[in-house]
């Protein structure tokens, strides 16, 4: 079960003569899926704000972080962009579920294998004990290429209902359109990411023990 108290960038105690500042929490997201689905470029096009000139597989992980305010509380969004090859992400698997906060399975819309994958995906998840609570979001995308697409938006929602997670489409290469030029109903990288932070800050609200501070108290922070 993620541990909150883990997530802080400090002790989980510490002395303090006054009301302590505040602390960044960290949520921290997986993001699984098939290699090539496009996991480094979306989670690239959220902390960056572009699409990369170009990307090679994934070893192990890659970390990608973004500071984002929600209700005037800043919190790290701490993005672990994890390998899609067996043979890169082996001895890392155990890492990636330790105390996660939430989990974005990918799948590439244009390739049909990659949608068909996504039970061993979760299936994954299971065998790493995750809890219900752990919130997860399926993720289409390469929407760019909606000509190409082999994963109709219907069969996919069909999916995701049927394991209770919300379906985004979008395309990490151009989030606003199609490959027409024109406009398309894909989400934006941004806010499929900020509805995760959301979701978890909703979940995880912040409970700062403010009892009578003197010099020597122990400040500690819990979960409500
Ligand atoms: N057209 C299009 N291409 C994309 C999109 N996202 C990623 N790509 C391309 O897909 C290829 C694979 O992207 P990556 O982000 O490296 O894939 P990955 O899921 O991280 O792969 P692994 O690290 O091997 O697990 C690259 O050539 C990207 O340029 C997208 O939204 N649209
Ligand atoms: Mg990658």
């Amino acid at each position: 079960m993620a541990n909150i108290e883990n997530s802080f960038e400090f002790c989980s105690s510490l002395t303090c003569t006054s009301l302590p500042p505040p602390r960044t929490r960290i949520f921290k997201i997986i993001v699984i899926g098939d290699s090539g689905v496009g996991k480094t470029c979306l989670t690239y096009r959220f902390c960056a704000g572009k699409f990369p000139d170009k990307t090679e597989a994934t070893i192990g992980v890659d970390f990608r972080e973004k500071v984002i305010e929600i209700d005037g509380e800043k919190i790290k969004v701490q993005l672990w962009d994890t390998a899609g090859q067996e043979r890169f992400r082996k001895s890392m698997v155990q890492h990636y579920y330790r105390n996660v906060h939430a989990v974005v399975f990918v799948y590439d819309v244009t390739n049909a294998a990659s949608f068909r994958s996504l039970p061993a995906w979760i299936e994954e998840c299971r065998q790493h004990a995750l809890g219900q609570e752990v919130p997860r979001i399926l993720v289409g995308n390469k929407c760019d290429l909606r000509h190409a697409a082999q994963v109709s938006t219907d069969v996919a929602q069909q999916f995701a209902d049927a394991h209770s997670m919300p379906l985004f489409e979008t395309s990490a290469k151009n989030p606003y359109g199609n490959d027409d030029g024109g406009r398309n109903n894909s989400d934006h990288v941004e806010a499929i990411f900020m509805t995760v932070a959301h979701k978890l800050k909703s979940q995880k609200p912040l409970v700062l023990s403010q009892l009578p501070c003197r010099s020597g108290d122990t400040v500690t922070l819990r979960r409500s």
